[in-house]
């Protein structure tokens, strides 16, 4: 479970988090919408323990990120939004340094090829990193984030660079893997969500505008489309 509680965010005297609170449980894929600019990275980066929050607190299964980051990053698999690859590396030697940090040696190889498979970069993971187009770069990025099999798994704009195609498989593995961790993922557009949601958060210029199921969706979508004109 996370449990965002009461977080706000200051830049010097600019707040740009005003006291958020929300609570997400295993099984659902969150959508995290809102315009640019409200939040959404921010919150995220909160949440999976890169920065701190100004106020208020983030408690994952019960205990607060800041308190003990190294054992609760274990549970979390992040792909922030301007996604850190290594670009001189091929994607296979990328995988496994990132597995490295996770995983005793003689897991390495296993979980990496599963990944690779997962992610479905069997064509490209004898490539450097510079030379793969920006959907499969997401897909690099993704199986990084899922490297260490975490309970959680932030996503942030995954979708962006993929082609309506590669939108649709990657749609249908975030809802798979949706079954048994908690998904949070961003996104500034209501129909890249739309398929894989199972409860909605929106983001309005730092300020938590609406919390709710898909089964509110009419209203979801008329709220998505006051804030994100
Ligand atoms: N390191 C920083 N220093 C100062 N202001 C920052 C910093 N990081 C973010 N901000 C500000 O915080 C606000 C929220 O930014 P954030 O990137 O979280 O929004 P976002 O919803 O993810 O936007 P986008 O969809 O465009 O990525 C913005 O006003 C941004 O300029």
């Amino acid at each position: 479970m996370i449990e965002v509680c009461n977080i706000s965010k200051s830049y010097g005297k600019l707040e740009v988090l005003h006291d958020i609170s929300f609570t997400l449980h295993k099984g659902e894929v969150a959508a995290f919408l809102g315009p640019n600019g409200a939040g959404k990275s921010t919150t995220m980066n909160i949440i999976a323990g890169v920065i701190s929050a100004t106020k208020g607190q983030v408690l994952i299964n019960g205990e607060d990120i800041q308190e003990n980051p190294q054992k609760i990053k274990q549970n979390i698999g992040y792909l922030p939004e301007y996604n850190p690859l290594y670009e001189d590396m091929y994607v296979r030697e990328y995988l496994e340094y990132a597995a490295r940090i996770y995983l005793p040696k003689s897991e390495i190889k296993q979980r990496v090829d599963k990944m690779i498979q997962t992610v479905n970069i069997e064509s490209e993971y004898r490539k450097k990193i510079h030379s793969l187009s920006n959907g499969n770069k997401q897909r690099v990025g993704l199986a990084q984030a899922l490297i260490h099999d975490p309970h959680i798994l932030i996503l942030d704009e995954l979708s962006n660079g993929l082609d309506p195609n590669q939108h649709a498989k990657m749609m249908e593995l975030i809802i798979d893997l949706g079954k048994s961790k908690i998904v949070l993922y961003s996104s500034h557009r209501f129909d890249d969500v739309s398929e894989i949601a199972s409860h909605y958060l929106i983001l309005n210029k730092g300020s938590l505008v609406f919390d709710g199921k898909a089964d509110d969706v009419p209203s979801v979508k008329d709220l998505f489309y006051t804030y994100c004109k």
